[in-house]
């Protein structure tokens, strides 16, 4: 099968055709870039847009993600429209997953990640829930949810979804190909016109922290390395 080893600094493992997981400090692709700054410092890059809302929670927090986003609209209680876009999709996409709000349901599982892990998929968002979880640890294949459950879904030819539409998750319209990233803190989506800009303004603060941390370590304090001594510190 397809390996994909998502984890922050992995060796190189590109088992699969078309398979775009990164792979570490050597990868330099933009979901390579974008996976090692982190969701955080590209959401501060981008100015501080695109977080989603902090219930998207990874299944294991050590696994990374990153990659263009391919929305999917699924219909309350039914994930044929996963089964759907699991083929439809490029690899190296993040499905990006929009359910209908109400009652939980395992939405996700051991079977559909080893689908999407066959495809070269790199991960998966959804507002809605997961189960299989160890399993989908254990399979190394990066999915971050609003909820976990146990129940199961139907699978309903008849029912209304959608692919590569823009999908709603919290505030924030994801595109298909606006680039998602995922780590231990949370998912930010950005916009596909500005991912350059952004990367590079994300490597700049990363420059500039090393810095900081770099004072830091040699004695200073965060007061006097950033100005922020006024009257009543001294
Ligand atoms: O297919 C489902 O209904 C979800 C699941 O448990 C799996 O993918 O293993
Ligand atoms: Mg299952």
């Amino acid at each position: 099968m397809t390996s994909v080893d998502n984890r922050a600094g992995a060796a190189a493992d590109r088992g699969g055709a078309g398979a775009s997981s990164f792979t570490g400090d050597a990868d330099a692709s933009v979901s390579g870039r974008a996976a090692r700054q982190g969701a955080a410092t590209l959401h501060e890059a981008a100015g501080r847009i695109g977080a989603l809302p902090s219930r998207f929670r990874p299944v294991d927090p050590a696994l990374r993600l990153a990659g263009p986003a391919f929305p999917v609209l699924c219909p309350v209680g039914d994930n044929l429209w996963l089964h759907r876009a699991i083929y439809a999709a490029s690899p190296g996409d993040v499905l990006v997953v929009q359910t209908g709000l109400g009652e939980e349901y395992g939405y996700w599982g051991e079977i559909t990640t080893v689908a999407a892990q066959e495809r070269g998929l790199a991960g998966l968002v959804i507002d809605g829930g997961v189960r299989d979880c160890e399993r989908i640890s254990d399979l190394g294949f990066p999915v971050f949810s609003a909820v976990r459950s146990i129940r199961g879904t139907l699978k309903d030819h008849t029912r209304p979804g959608a692919l590569g539409a823009p999908v709603l998750l919290g505030d924030v319209l994801v595109r298909r190909g606006d680039l998602v990233v995922g780590d231990a803190d949370g998912v930010v989506a950005l916009p596909a016109d500005r991912v350059e800009e952004v990367l590079a303004a994300g490597e700049e603060r990363e420059r500039k922290e090393a810095d900081v941390l770099a004072r830091l370590r040699a004695g200073e304090s965060t007061l006097d390395i950033y100005g922020w001594r006024g009257s009543g510190d001294e």
